[in-house]
């Protein structure tokens, strides 16, 4: 018998070998996400704002270039995972509670909001990822299936006054500007 599908989590077609995010205690809020494949996170301090900013301490002239400035954005790891939740609903993602303290890591947007109409997006099929910035002054390496994360569904409310009716084009600030 067919059970009606209300949220949950599938694989992005397009990995192998992924486990679903599971809850690792029967009163756990969050499902925890594993790396879907191994990702350096370099140290923000070795990035060129940090020469740029030794070098500036020493009041000498620096040029910030793109390159440099680039360097500080989060690196995203995937989860080859997906989520599909009611159209009230949105899944909450959370650091893991020992990322910042043992290695160093923050969610570089705090906290992700993956919407209900993410899931099967024609951009990139709703892929979850994390976006991490290593605030350490060594890289981190984190491997295929540590756990890096973990999303909650929550319901969402709505304001009296409200005119959303764009449909979602896509992923990561698809939203635009
Ligand atoms: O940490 C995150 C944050 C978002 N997303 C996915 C799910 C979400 O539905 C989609 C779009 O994210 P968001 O709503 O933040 O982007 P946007 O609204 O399109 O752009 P912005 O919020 O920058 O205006 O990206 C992730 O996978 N991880
Ligand atoms: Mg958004």
């Amino acid at each position: 018998m067919n059970v009606a599908k209300i949220r949950g989590f599938e694989k992005v077609t397009t990995f192998e070998e992924i486990n679903l995010p599971k809850r690792a205690t029967k009163a756990a809020a969050g499902y925890d996400f594993e790396a879907a494949s191994d990702v350096i996170i370099p140290s923000i301090w070795k990035s060129g704002i940090a020469t740029a900013l030794k070098v500036a301490l020493k009041k000498e002239e620096i040029f910030l270039d793109e390159e440099m400035i680039k360097q500080v954005k989060p690196v995203l790891v995937p989860t080859g995972v997906k989520a599909y939740m009611g159209e009230e609903e949105f899944l909450q993602l959370c650091n893991r509670s020992s990322n910042p303290l043992k290695n160093f890591l923050l969610l570089g947007n705090g906290v992700g909001v993956i919407d209900s109409d993410y899931y099967n997006n024609e951009n990139n099929e709703g892929h979850i990822m994390f976006q991490f910035l290593n605030f350490g002054l060594r890289d981190v390496t984190i491997k295929k299936g540590e756990r890096v994360g973990q999303g909650i569904f929550l319901p969402f409310l709505k304001a009296d006054e409200d005119s959303a009716t764009t449909e979602r084009q896509g992923g990561f600030g698809s939203s635009g500007k």
